[in-house]
């Protein structure tokens, strides 16, 4: 199955579940697969018949500059409903890591995959 993809987004938001936390805003660091079915928009040239990936990523800069989060689970699972409800999309993995939180570790955070293949179709358009 096709994938569109966002890799190395980044995004500041409030997150973390310490008190020194809830008063600054810290980066996370997103990558994300969305399963679709690319051949419509390739035969046509068409942006409308795929997902466009540049505005999920402005959808994805607006959450978190709104969100206020203590876990990283919370902010990946809340945004994975909304971009799935918002843009249709019918499966899709996302990774958000936070640099820095644990200094020994390049990164640590959370993937989660939410959806199903079932629905796009692998049948020529
Ligand atoms: N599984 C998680 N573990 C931890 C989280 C989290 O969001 N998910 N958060 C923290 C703290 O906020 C930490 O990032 C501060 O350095 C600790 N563990």
């Amino acid at each position: 199955m096709d994938r569109v993809l966002i890799e190395a987004l980044v995004v500041e938001t409030v997150i973390g579940v310490y008190d020194w936390e809830r008063t600054i805003r810290q980066r996370l660091v997103m990558d994300l697969e969305m399963a679709t079915d690319i051949r419509a928009a390739a035969a046509d040239d068409d942006l409308t018949h795929t997902l466009d990936y540049a505005a999920i990523s402005a959808r994805i800069q607006t959450f978190a500059e709104e969100s206020h989060f203590e876990l990283v689970e919370t902010f990946a699972e809340r945004l994975a409903a909304l971009l799935r409800e918002e843009f249709g999309i019918p499966w899709l993995t996302m990774t958000v890591r936070k640099p820095g939180a644990v200094p020994e570790a390049a990164a640590v955070g959370v993937r989660i995959v939410r959806g199903s293949l079932e629905t796009v179709s692998d049948a020529p358009a």
